[in-house]
């Protein structure tokens, strides 16, 4: 059992205060837990430690030994399955206007609705304002209707920015509803590789990426009126690139209104037919508001008062440092004892998800005969989109779904039924080092910020009153930092380089709200000269900004641009396809590798892992196109140990990129026949910095381009495992045990001589 204590949250020091259950009003009678599990206290009450229910969990015992609850699987689609009867049901049975007046209804109840006519005048008043509100308080879903309605954007459009693609799609799907629309008119999204929206678009959800991206081919973002950054606080780099651009645009803009309005007699017409200037709303529920005011020159800040719906907050009364098993038990107790409501859990990477996932399956399927059933259900950024939406489809009464997300779920976002949140208080952080040539990527299991730990509990009482069970005790919630270092500061910067280089902005002269480290901008500037994208004078090259036309990593565009010259933009097209895919391709179980190898084989390239990645797609898109039935495409990705999800995405990303060619009018079908040799050598071109050599004396590969001596293995996964070609390229360095190449296949010592940015020694060509 694990034991919570009181639930009276402390809060940051800048930070506003999300729940402090002494002071909210206690949850509704209906609403009520039905009783209290052992151990788990109410207000100041300490602690019990009685004989836990869940002794099951922890031990042998199970729950119940006999099964009695029909299971579902998570491949099925539960939205189908339970569209007869339970919540689906009660709103497939409402009219669309009834649907409609309901959601009327419940906009008008929110929080920010009290300061819809403040907000508008300020927005009209000032140009940047900065917002502070509770989670659920309506910000991201009103502020942009509530703009629209009063006409400030005028014929423009209102840009809402996301840190992430599912926040966006769901957000747009629901002010879609709010407005009575079709999604992808007046309300669409636009996430890589996926968009929704049209000429009559007025309010456009787009991550922060894909906004970063509309500034090459439109400067100055002409077609917005209202930009807003919502969930400014996560300092992603694409966010902290716009924020500078925004305020250069929004200072030209100005200074063209300002002439439009001065010169001419039709200047007030055009300044509003050009959409001048550019209003910039800042949002978020945990913001260093001050810290962004100044960056905008002391601008205003607003706060929504008042919050939906109270969220409960429970803290551990000891630490759980196995965070995993605590959570199966956590999740147990609330199952047994509170009331019906999702669950929401919160765990640091893919890995945990899974194991919990089974875990909580395992146990589940003991629970005795009338108990609710349990449907898990993952949630992290590897899983195809068409995945991540499934966590949004309702399920009957008769079910608890449980959802085990990453920190993909922490912001913005709305789980309908979600009344119940556990809170892990881990997650994964990426961090880039440098070292001279080259650099390397990092994910390690982390405490979360305070930041986090509020958003986290902010997904519970969205609908109604809400639980949050965090697994740290309340003094680790309080030695957390309030917020993360900014990305800007700790991740590779190669890729917003070039981007910036093609605007013509150097990102070491922007003005920054952190600027980035020099030593990281030097790296990022070394490998564009590398790669060809910059010369000398690290301006930019023809390469760099045919690379720049398509959204890929620059390692892979890179790769790209030299296939058009080694005719063999077909098979390169695949397998940037499948390395571009959010899911890895095969699927590695660390216990039956030997098998999943072997059953690969058919696939198998002697070259390495590219080269087979390729033959897979090409199998898989024979499987579709002989019109196999989608269970006997499943039936062959099992087989195969491939990942199906990953393949159908690829091929979604290969039309896209197929299209972008067409456009750009390349020859997408150039191919290079059987010839291995151009498709290697146009990969290298791109993975120049990741080519390693063999040393027999430590019986591990040096990095070429680096004086480090670091050693690298090939990772178990690769298909070149337990074999030592001399030359290795491969996607990336990943550090866990040991450093380990992945994505690995091995190349001719004598086609490094081949690039011209890099002149090898005798050594390393030697056969
Ligand atoms: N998809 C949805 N389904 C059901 N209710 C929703 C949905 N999206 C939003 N809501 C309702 O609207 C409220 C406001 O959501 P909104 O995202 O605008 O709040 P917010 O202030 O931006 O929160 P956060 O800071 O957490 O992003 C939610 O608390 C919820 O009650």
């Amino acid at each position: 059992m694990v034991a919570f204590g009181a639930g009276d949250s402390p809060t940051g020091d800048s930070l506003p205060s999300l729940s402090q259950s002494k002071k909210v009003p206690p949850p509704l009678a209906s609403s009520t837990p039905k009783k209290r599990v052992n151990g788990f206290v109410n207000g100041n009450s300490s602690s019990t430690s009685g004989p836990s229910k869940l002794s099951g969990i922890n031990g042998n015992e199970s729950p119940s030994k006999k099964r009695k609850v029909a299971y579902m699987d998570e491949e099925e689609d539960y939205g189908e399955r339970f569209a007869v009867n339970g919540r689906a049901t009660l709103l497939g049975s409402e009219t669309k206007a009834q649907k409609f007046q309901g959601l009327q209804e419940q906009r008008r109840q929110l929080p920010i609705a009290k300061g819809r006519e403040a907000l508008i005048r300020e927005v009209r008043e000032n140009d940047t304002v900065v917002l502070v509100g509770e989670t659920g308080s309506g910000k991201t879903t009103q502020v942009p209707q509530y703009l629209l309605e009063a006409d400030i954007s005028s014929s423009g459009q209102i840009g809402v920015t996301q840190p992430r693609r599912v926040a966006a799609t769901s957000l747009a799907s629901r002010v879609a509803d709010e407005q009575g629309v079709a999604l992808g008119s007046r309300v669409g999204y636009a996430v890589r590789f996926n968009e929704r929206h049209g000429p009559g678009t007025k309010i456009k959800y787009l991550t922060d990426g894909m906004l970063f991206r509309e500034l090459l081919a439109d400067p100055l973002l002409s077609r917005y009126s209202v930009i807003i950054i919502d969930e400014a606080h996560e300092r992603t780099l694409n966010t902290d690139v716009l924020l500078a651009n925004l305020k250069r645009i929004q200072k030209e803009r100005k200074e063209r209104a300002t002439e439009n309005l001065t010169n001419s007699a039709k200047g007030k017409e055009r300044a509003r037919e050009d959409k001048l200037p550019l209003k910039l709303i800042i949002m978020s529920a945990t913001l260093d508001a001050e810290k962004f005011s100044r960056f905008f020159n002391n601008t205003k800040i607003l706060y929504v008062k008042g919050r939906q719906h109270p969220v409960e907050i429970f803290h551990t009364i000891r630490s759980q440092p196995d965070y995993a098993d605590a959570t199966v038990r956590t999740f147990f107790q609330i199952h047994l004892d509170y009331e019906p409501g999702d669950v929401l859990i919160f765990l640091a990477g893919q890995e945990d998800i899974e194991a919990v996932q089974e875990s909580i399956k395992t146990y589940a399927k003991q629970l005795p005969l009338g108990q609710m059933s349990v449907f898990t259900c993952p949630m992290y950024a590897n899983l195809p989109q068409n995945m991540q939406t499934q966590v949004f489809k309702p399920t009957s009464s008769g079910v608890r779904k449980c959802i085990l997300a990453t920190n993909i779920a922490e912001t913005s976002i709305t789980i309908p039924g979600v009344r119940y949140v556990i809170d892990t208080g881990k997650h994964k952080e990426k961090r880039h080092y440098e070292y001279t040539g080259g650099g390397l990527d990092s994910l390690m299991t982390k405490d979360i910020s305070k930041s986090s730990a509020m958003q986290r509990a902010g997904r519970a009482g969205r609908e109604g009153p809400g639980f949050c069970f965090r697994l740290y005790t309340e003094s680790d919630f309080r030695k957390m930092e309030s917020t993360y270092l900014p990305e800007i500061l700790r991740t590779n910067l190669m890729s917003s380089t070039l981007q910036l280089k093609c605007l013509g902005q150097d990102i070491s002269s922007l003005d920054f709200m952190d600027p980035p480290d020099p030593d990281s901008v030097r790296a990022a500037y070394l490998t564009l000269r590398i790669v060809g994208a910059l010369d000398k004078r690290n301006e930019v090259t023809q390469i760099g900004r045919m690379m720049n036309m398509f959204p890929l990593e620059p390692t892979l565009s890179r790769a790209f641009v030299a296939a058009q010259e080694n005719g063999c933009i077909y098979e390169i097209i695949g397998i940037v396809s499948v390395l571009s895919a959010s899911a890895n391709l095969f699927i590695d179980p660390p216990k039956n590798r030997e098998k999943a190898r072997e059953a690969r084989m058919a696939f198998q390239d002697n070259s390495g892992d590219h080269l087979t990645a390729l033959k897979t797609l090409r199998a898989y898109e024979e499987i579709v196109t002989s019109g196999k039935s989608k269970s006997a495409r499943r039936a062959w990705c099992e087989q195969h140990y491939v990942n199906e999800r990953a393949l159908s995405e690829a091929i979604d990303i290969q039309k896209q990129l197929r299209g972008i060619c067409e456009r750009e009018k390349l020859d997408w079908n150039a191919s290079a026949g059987n010839a291995i040799e151009p498709v290697l050598r146009s990969l290298l071109v791109g993975l120049v910095q990741n080519t390693a050599i063999y040393r027999e004396e430590t019986n591990a590969y040096r990095q070429i381009t680096s004086n480090s001596a670091m050693k690298i293995q090939i990772h178990p996964s690769s298909v070149l495992s337990g074999r030592t070609p001399r030359v290795i390229m491969y996607d990336e360095p990943i550090f866990t045990s040991k450093i380990y190449a992945r994505g690995v296949s091995t190349i001719p010592p004598a086609m490094l001589s081949m690039l011209p940015a890099f002149q090898p020694t005798k050594e390393q060509t030697k056969k």
